[in-house]
């Protein structure tokens, strides 16, 4: 029989302390090779601190993660890991495509980087500073930045957050011809329409744990909607 495919990420038991304050308490969870997973979870839950754990960006007080069944951080992983984080406030001052020039530098066999913004609509502002950038013009750099080096698994922290309805179908699309072609893809992301349409396995986070898994029509099977399912199982900082 053959092996099943290992998980292209695994997260056991993770602890962090920041600042003396517990940001994730024992949170486990999985995202399948070739599969959209979507982490959802209120402002401050720790998604933001688990992506950061998954790239090596953050040493866990406790627990494990393997990525594409390695440590997180070390060359191979980085190599074939993609990240567009929330925000970038170091790229200042260089223009979009030297940018995405310089990062597809770093990798061996990068996308074609007139092909890459083409396809998100870039090339009207390749040219300007980045700190110019509208916020749905930087997010469209950022997420360029994750795929330049065509990742095996890219995780991504609120993708479409600030991009208008035209740019995030077109997100949207770009995301399912990932999974399509066996990229595994990890999202965060407060908008419940954005987990239904995209997720194959959905994961709520709050105050630094699960709250509830599975596929929407599991999490939705007693008619609720995904945002009610959200609402009931988390907690708000306000209210
Ligand atoms: N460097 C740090 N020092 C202290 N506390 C931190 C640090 N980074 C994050 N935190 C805290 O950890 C908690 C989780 O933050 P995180 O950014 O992971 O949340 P999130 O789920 O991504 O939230 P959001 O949806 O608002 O982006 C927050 O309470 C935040 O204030």
């Amino acid at each position: 029989m053959p092996s099943p495919t290992p998980s292209a990420l695994e997260v056991r038991d993770l602890t962090v302390r920041l600042g003396g304050t517990p940001v994730l308490d024992g949170l486990s969870l999985t995202a399948r090779t070739g599969a959209l997973t979507a982490l959802l979870g209120p402002n401050g839950a720790g998604k933001t601190t688990l992506l950061r754990c998954c790239t090596g960006l953050v040493t866990p007080d406790g627990g494990a993660v393997q990525v594409l069944g390695r440590a997180p951080g070390s060359p191979e992983v980085t190599a074939a890991v993609g990240l567009m984080p929330q925000s970038t406030g170091a790229w200042s001052g260089i223009r979009a495509g030297e940018l995405l020039n310089y990062l597809a530098s770093l990798y061996a066999h990068p996308l074609d980087v007139p092909a890459l913004i083409a396809r998100l609509g870039i090339g009207s502002y390749a040219r300007t500073p980045y700190r110019r950038l509208s916020g749905g013009q930087q997010q469209a750099v950022n997420l360029a930045g994750a795929l330049v080096g065509r990742p095996e698994l890219v995780f991504l922290d609120e993708p479409t957050a600030g991009m208008d309805p035209h740019a995030r179908r077109a997100t949207w699309d770009l995301l399912r011809e990932l999974r399509s072609a066996g990229v595994s893809v990890v999202l965060t992301t407060h908008a419940m329409d954005e987990a239904a349409a995209l997720a194959d396995q959905v994961w709520m986070i709050d105050r630094g744990r699960v709250a509830a898994s599975g596929t929407v029509a599991e999490l939705t099977a007693d008619g609720e909607s995904l945002e009610s399912v959200f609402l009931a199982r988390t907690h708000g900082v306000l209210g």
